[in-house]
């Protein structure tokens, strides 16, 4: 149903949704809250004193009035400051503003709940603006878990929870029929899926909750698995209608290299070689952790698809990474004296360029095609694409990899991905692909020494970057943000790179970051790779991809602030010559917490044991809304996190596929609208 449909929904409203990509009541329902708001039991200014964590975040405390409240403040500003104790007898303060009103509330001796952000200022606890409750009202509340929804301008949370309930209310009038088999349901204990929905938004009990929790994140699975299922099974059947054969010049070109492939990346040559000059279409996956060098796999099989006469497109996910691959190949085909044309095509590019690439394209003349996701355009046609390679893959939908393919005949496929998942993973999530791994990485490469500080490391960070400039190399600086903002208090590229200039004014620093012209973006990457800049001071467009082998330093400010997982593909970056490389992990904000999590990356420098032990760190307990892996993007499912509730999904997915492949029983019926409306619908958003 339309969401305008609902009640107080006006177009302005719907509009706001769109924002959040809701356009349906499902879609409404299928919003799950981001968190919960706990009432938990009030706590007292010892156990302040003794976790460091609370402090800045919500809490409730109880305290019995033990002065008359003061009113001070001027004109305008009128504040009302009420001391307290709690059960212990240690102080603590509540402040108002401009609630004048409530100073008769709080007679000497009144006892009240309060609860909101809990801050030290002046060495006394404080609340600012808590909530207030008499305790009766809060015993009723304490245990209960409110929702709490991804929000965008002009929704509120109480908006969104009261049309929710609005709706659940209807639903259970409705009940939506249940679509897995029973039989499912018994063998991996899930929940009736109106249960489930109702208690992810409202449960009842926390036990109500991680019950509605494993049922969704099974279903999102569970019906994953099924469309990738159908869909590998669709591919099986696809024949290899291009004519490739292994060429001798690839065979050089890859001795004439200036280093010697690892052996995972010649057994994963081997395999795609294998693939398109074999009987069927090639649909592999390639994963390899950061640096471990899956460019060159790709870059040899474009040249032999391309040497065999037939068209060959890599898209990439920025125009800072589509351009630096194209300069970069260019250079090895004029190095190796290959006769072969290679084509840019990035959005950013004039009308008229576009349409001379286009040209190109389609005449067959540009014979290796690299871009972002300009190369799907509905107009661009190509006159024989026989491969096509997405790189950093996890950024494109299903449906866009499935439409780049629908642009030739049927191409070959390659993906390539640095999502750190075990091989078991990555067999039930790339379901329609066959994988190779690279394992491994090039010779000589010195693990990257880290370092987690604080601002007190500020003058040895600054001698350390200068000292790495003068020894002839490059450093990156990552800040969080582009420019000043009201409500972020970040390090930004833009102050930032003034600051640093001014402390280090023998280096060339220039600052990056999306909001630039393309053509700027374009000048200052190139002026970097060709080391007319030292130091990059940088947003996280930089993270996935780049490759300037002699930067050596990565200085990541406010790191608190990013995900492990983008700190890692961070600090690929560098470690990717021959030189020892640093990165240094600076925090704004000291808290035990932060340097645990930040000591994951300190220690080790592989993305799959990172993963695993932040999960650890987090404790299975501990994922209210927390998804670990942007990069498979489900609703609710996180593929660490609910590891378990994959395998199990994908079990009961094979078993029933295995049985039924098509779906054609009866107990099977609904389950197939499902699958269908799912690979309409949803797989298209789901990013793989
Ligand atoms: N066998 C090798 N020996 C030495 N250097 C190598 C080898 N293979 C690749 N390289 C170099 O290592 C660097 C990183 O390789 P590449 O860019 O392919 O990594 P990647 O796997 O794509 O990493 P990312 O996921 O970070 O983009 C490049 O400068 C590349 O030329």
């Amino acid at each position: 149903m339309d969401i305008k449909a609902l009640k107080g929904v006006g177009e302005k409203t719907a509009s706001y949704f769109s924002q959040l990509n809701i356009y349906t009541t499902e879609d409404l329902l299928k919003h799950y809250p981001r968190k919960y708001d706990i009432y938990e039991e009030p706590v007292r200014v010892a156990d302040l004193e003794a976790d460091e964590d609370l402090e800045g975040n919500v809490v409730a405390m109880e305290g019995v009035v033990i002065k008359s409240p003061d009113i001070y403040g001027n004109g305008k500003l009128k504040i009302l400051s009420v001391n307290l104790k709690d059960e212990n007898g240690d102080a603590f303060k509540v402040t108002f503003f401009n609630m004048p009103f409530l100073k008769n509330n709080f007679k000497l001796g009144a006892r009240y709940i309060f609860r909101g952000i809990i801050n030290k200022t002046r060495k006394m606890w404080t609340f600012e603006q808590p909530k207030l409750f008499t305790r009766a009202a809060y015993k009723e509340l304490e245990g209960s878990m409110m929702p709490i929804y991804p929000l965008t301008k002009g929704i509120t949370n109480n908006m969104l929870t009261k049309l929710v309930s609005g709706l659940l209310k209807e639903y259970e009038e409705r009940l939506e029929p249940e679509y897995i088999p029973l039989w499912v349901r018994e063998k991996y204990e899930l929940a009736e899926h109106n249960f489930a929905m109702q208690n992810i938004h409202f449960p009842k009990e926390f036990d109500d909750y991680i019950n509605a929790r494993h049922r969704l994140s099974f279903e999102e699975f569970f019906l994953f698995i099924l469309a990738t299922l159908s869909l590998k099974s669709s591919k099986e059947t696809n024949p290899n209608i291009y004519e490739i054969n292994r060429l001798e010049k690839i065979d050089e070109f890859i001795e004439g290299l200036p280093f010697k492939l690892t052996n995972a990346q010649l057994k994963t040559v081997e395999e795609v070689r294998a693939d398109y000059t074999g009987p069927k279409i090639m649909s592999r996956l390639i994963q390899g952790d950061v640096g471990s060098g899956k460019t060159i796999v790709a870059i040899i099989a474009l040249l032999e698809i391309a040497l065999n006469n037939y068209q060959g497109a890599m898209m990439v996910p920025t125009e800072v990474l589509a351009i630096q691959q194209f300069e970069s190949l260019k250079d090895l085909i004029e190095k190796n004296g290959l006769d072969i044309k290679i084509e840019l095509l990035v959005g950013s590019m004039t009308a008229k360029e576009k349409r001379l690439a286009y040209e190109r394209i389609q005449s067959g003349e540009a014979q290796i095609i690299i871009g972002t996701h300009a190369l799907i355009q509905e107009k661009l046609e190509y006159k024989d694409l026989a491969l096509v390679i997405t790189d950093e893959q996890h950024r494109f939908g299903v449906a866009q990899r499935e439409s780049f393919s629908n642009k030739g005949r049927r191409p070959h496929i390659l993906v390539m991905s640095a999502t750190p998942i075990p091989r078991t993973l990555a067999i039930i999530l790339y379901g329609d692909l066959d994988i190779s791994v690279i394992d491994e990485l090039p010779k000589g490469r010195l693990p990257i020494k880290n370092a987690v500080v604080d601002e007190s490391y500020r003058d040895n960070a600054d001698k350390f970057l200068e000292r790495e400039v003068k020894a002839g190399h490059q450093c990156y600086v990552i800040c969080p943000m582009v420019e000043e903002s009201e409500n972020f208090t970040g390090a930004n590229v833009i102050d930032y790179s003034k600051e640093l200039s001014k402390r280090l004014p023998d280096c060339r620093i220039e600052y990056l970051h999306g909001k630039l012209k393309p053509a700027k973006k374009e000048e200052i990457m190139r002026r970097f790779s060709k080391h007319e800049i030292d130091i990059l001071v940088s947003t996280t467009v930089i993270e996935v991809g780049v490759n300037v082998p002699n930067a050596t330093v990565m200085l990541i400010e406010n790191s608190e602030m990013f995900g492990l997982a983008g700190l890692h593909q961070l600090r690929g970056r560098v470690g990717r010559g021959d030189a020892q490389s640093y990165c240094i992990f600076m925090t704004g904000k000291k808290s035990e917490k932060i340097k645990k999590r930040l000591d994951i990356l300190k220690n080790s420098n592989d993305g799959f044991e990172i993963a695993r032990k932040d999960l650890e760190l987090r404790g299975p307990g501990d994922f209210f809304g927390v998804r670990q892996s942007g990069d498979f993007n489900f609703g609710i499912a996180d593929i660490f996190a609910d590891a378990q509730t994959l395998k199990e999904a994908s079990d009961a997915a094979k078993l029933i596929y295995d049985a039924d492949n098509n779906l054609e029983s009866d107990e099977n019926a609904l389950l197939k609208e499902k699958v269908i409306e799912y690979r309409g619908k949803v797989l298209d958003k789901i990013n793989i």
